[in-house]
């Protein structure tokens, strides 16, 4: 990545991530990570109760800006750091370095509520309603909506931990749709439910879409992310491959894992690094008054 643009938008973007890198410290039981440790003090790590870990390098170094009325796809294969980068753009996990900027408060479907077992289905709607900054009176305008979407009116007075995993995603999933927020995070991992809720969040889905200022899309499926989205990131290992048209950027990608999959890693590896030399990486810089866009490059 050698070419740098320096980004000057109009109006203040949605999401700026700056400089952002994340690495998960984790224990292993591999013990190539004791590297060149004698065998005798392997064993007295070993007996002093020592765990060997390794460093995940989830997102490396990356800057981005998603501007208002944008709608971000981020594709890559698993483990690349899709739902790492959503995370840290939700707030749910802090980078290990760099920033991360929005305009107002992320609101990702699914998984912002942070629930309470022992309590009941409703008492969670109402405690999920308030963490996302609702007020009383506009929960109690939305409470029924919510059940209605979550498709739990008969447990709904029963305590979540009797529920299961699905039904706890239906219910995390109405409660943040109850708000109609400027950026929008959808992790189509994250959906599960059957057919019925299926159809019935895709279609709340596309109303929030509709109003929100900028989306962020992570899905496996490239049609998907074809239909709904004006711009597409491609992350592999890590790292920022390709950040452009949707069609271009599913094409290239399609055509690197087809590569892949019938075994030609070369052509493959020729294929992703021919896509991360046109990227033009993005360098953010501090807002100083009277600068005009395209001065100073
Ligand atoms: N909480 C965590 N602790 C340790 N490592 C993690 C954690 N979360 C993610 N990772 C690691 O970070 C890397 C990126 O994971 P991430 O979940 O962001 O990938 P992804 O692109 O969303 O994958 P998928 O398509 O499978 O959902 C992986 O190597 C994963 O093992």
């Amino acid at each position: 990545m050698d070419a740098e643009e320096a980004v000057f938008v109009d109006g203040s973007p949605c999401i700026v991530l700056d400089s952002v890198r994340m690495s998960y410290t984790v224990p292993t039981t591999d013990h190539v990570a004791d590297g060149d440790l004698t065998f005798i003090r392997k064993v007295v790590r070993k007996v002093a109760g020592h765990q060997s870990t390794v460093k995940v390098h989830a997102l490396n170094e990356l800057s981005l800006v998603v501007e208002r009325g944008e709608s971000l796809g981020i594709i890559g294969r698993n483990g690349s750091g899709k739902s790492t980068m959503m995370k840290l753009i939700s707030g749910q996990e802090t980078a290990t370095a760099g920033a991360v900027y929005a305009s107002s408060t992320p609101i990702m479907l699914g998984v912002n509520a942070a629930l309470v077992p022992d309590l009941s289905g409703d008492q969670n709607v109402v405690l999920g309603c308030l963490a996302m900054g609702m007020d009383r009176h506009a929960i109690a305008e939305k409470f029924d909506s919510i059940v209605e979407l979550s498709g739990l009116e008969k447990s709904i007075h029963l305590p979540m931990k009797s529920y299961s995993s699905g039904m706890g995603s239906r219910l995390r999933f109405a409660i943040a749709a109850a708000v109609n927020p400027e950026i929008l995070l959808v992790d189509e991992a994250l959906n599960t439910g059957d057919a019925q809720f299926v159809d019935r969040s895709r279609r709340r889905m596309a109303e929030l879409r509709d109003n929100a200022g900028c989306v962020f899309l992570v899905s496996h499926s490239l049609e998907t992310i074809r239909d709904m989205c004006s711009r597409v990131i491609w992350l592999d290992h890590g790292d920022l491959i390709m950040d452009g048209d949707p069609q271009e950027t599913t094409a290239a990608y399609k055509n690197f894992t087809d590569h892949l999959a019938k075994g030609n890693n070369v052509s493959a590896a020729r294929i992703k690094d021919d896509a991360r030399a046109n990227l033009v990486a993005t360098q953010v810089l501090p807002r100083i008054t009277g600068r005009r866009k395209g001065a100073g490059q």
